[in-house]
């Protein structure tokens, strides 16, 4: 074994050169001696930020400007008509304008912020952003100075025109859904199959609610063809494990703890040999819902969407009834809900609620939207049009091609619909509840006269949020507008029997 001596006073004396000689130890002998540096850095620091043009408004300027400056967008040299020449090249330039300027600017600006968020600005991923738009969205404090900027009193109703279309961007690509997972979901009106879908079109996770009693099949005896997702069910990778497969959803029959069966790709059609099904079955009845996040999760009753969501789920579970004529039974109903993310029709939930204010402030639904600089709708139904050719709905060749029933007012949805290839065999409206219990309150109240004037039974059906219908003064006049304004094809209720 070798021993090392090391000599230990060079290294002391560099230390001292560098830190500072060691103070005395002063809590006991074993402590490690402090050693000060000779200049400390706060000091310099502190040195270096007292000249004469730094503020303690200052530190989110470059301290030391360097050579792209004062070449930099709007910077402004604040010191230079007070410094002395020599001192040119220490000035601290500040990439702000003066703060009265700013102020001035900050009143025409008002929303710029967040409506036009820089073009690297991370949060223009969040989900409830509007499009970026290059186009100046008319402001509502400033005087108009282009047509673009123009300010709309409350009596004058933007027209489409007044929103100038937005820039003409590349083709998009092809678009392709895929359905990620599928799972099992007990409601109030019975079993539902939620699906989640990924698309290339945009980053959000729209969704279909899928109400079928084929989906507890797997012996082939369902009266009607299983609506299955083709994605779903094919083979992802040939690593995949049956395991994986179920997890992700793609599975037959009821799930359980002792029943687990993967399903194949593509699922084989189970419906009986009549393509058409059996007597009495109609064809699957679907909805096109956009989100709402007020209205299907806060119960707002500025809207009815919470209520449409509940009465579609419960209107595709309403049983059929089968060979009406020979031997009549019935079976649970079946369709899907295809659930948008296009919240506030397209605008996203921070331009809708800056909408309600303008509503309270007395715009209705649509000329709220056009003051902000949106349309009065924004919504797209490419995505919707490719989760039904996925589930097989509704489109030629597909195992349900007998066409689709639609659950709408809304005579867009139809065309869009039909545009992408979707077979619309009938449409089916959706009368608000309130509409539907105050029309049997009236009718019973002509029978009856008097003793007619006292509330009828609700109709039936568990609302995801409030329950049964609801009235209130928001909602008759976002309804009424839906109708007046935006062409929805519902009867208007008037508060007699005669109009429903
Ligand atoms: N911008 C805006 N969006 C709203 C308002 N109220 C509800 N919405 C949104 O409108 C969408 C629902 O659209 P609606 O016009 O109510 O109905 P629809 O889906 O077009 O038609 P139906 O199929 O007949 O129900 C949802 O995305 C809601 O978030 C509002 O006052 N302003």
């Amino acid at each position: 074994m070798s021993t090392c001596t090391v000599d230990v006073t060079l290294d002391t004396a560099l230390l001292d050169i560098l830190a500072g000689p060691a103070a005395p130890p002063r809590i006991s002998k074993s402590s490690l001696p402090r050693r000060d540096a000779a200049l400390d850095p706060l000091l310099i620091a502190a040195a270096a930020a007292s000249g004469p043009h730094v503020t303690r408004n200052h530190y989110h300027h470059d301290f030391f400007p360097g050579a792209t400056l004062p070449n930099s967008d709007n910077a402004r040299d604040i010191a230079a008509s007070t410094r002395a020449p020599e001192r040119k090249r220490f000035a601290y330039v500040s990439r702000q304008a003066p703060r009265r300027q700013r102020l001035q600017g900050s009143l025409a600006d008002e929303g710029k912020e967040n409506d036009q968020p820089r073009e690297a600005d991370p949060l223009r991923s969040a989900d409830n952003l509007p499009p970026a738009s290059k186009k100046r969205r008319p402001s509502l404090a400033s005087p108009p100075t282009t047509t673009e900027s123009k300010v709309f009193s409350k009596h004058q109703i933007p027209t489409a025109s007044d929103v100038s279309p937005s820039p003409k961007a590349l083709p998009p690509p092809h678009l392709e859904v895929k359905c990620m997972a599928r799972t099992r979901i007990p409601t109030p009106h019975g079993p539902a199959f939620l699906h989640l879908y990924h698309n290339n079109k945009d980053n959000k996770e729209h969704l279909a609610i899928v109400v079928d009693p084929a989906q507890f099949e797997d012996t082939g005896n369902s009266p009607a063809t299983a609506i299955r997702s083709q994605s779903l069910d094919s083979i992802w990778d040939e690593n995949e494990t049956e395991m994986d497969r179920i997890i992700r959803g793609a599975y037959v029959g009821r799930l359980s703890n002792v029943y687990q069966k993967a399903s194949t790709s593509p699922v084989p059609s189970q419906s009986s040999n009549d393509p058409s099904g059996p007597e009495g079955l109609p064809a699957p009845l679907i909805r096109i819902h956009s989100e709402c996040f007020t209205g299907e999760t806060i119960g707002s009753m500025r809207c009815d969407c919470g209520e449409q969501l509940d009465e579609a789920i419960r209107q595709i579970s309403k049983p059929i009834t089968l060979n009406p004529t020979s031997s009549p039974r019935t079976i649970p109903g079946r369709g899907a809900v295809i659930y948008l993310r296009q919240e506030g029709r397209g605008i996203g939930l921070l331009s809708k609620i800056r909408a309600y204010n303008l509503q309270d402030m007395g715009h209705d639904t649509v000329t709220a939207n056009l003051m902000l600089g949106h349309k009065a709708d924004e919504r797209g139904y490419e995505i919707a049009g490719a989760i039904l050719r996925d589930l097989g709905l509704g489109s030629e060749g597909s195992s349900c091609s007998e066409g689709v029933r639609i659950l709408t007012n809304n005579p867009d949805k139809v065309e869009a619909l039909k545009k992408e290839g979707i077979q619309i065999v009938d449409r089916v409206p959706m009368v608000p509840r309130s509409w539907q219990s105050r029309k049997m309150e009236a009718e019973k109240s002509e029978i009856q006269g008097d003793a007619g004037t006292e509330r009828v039974s609700e109709p039936a059906g568990i609302t995801l949020i409030g329950g049964k219908s609801v009235y209130g003064d928001d909602l008759d006049k976002y309804l009424r507008t839906k109708v007046l304004r935006m062409g929805h094809m519902l009867p208007l209720w008037l508060g007699d029997v005669a109009e429903m």
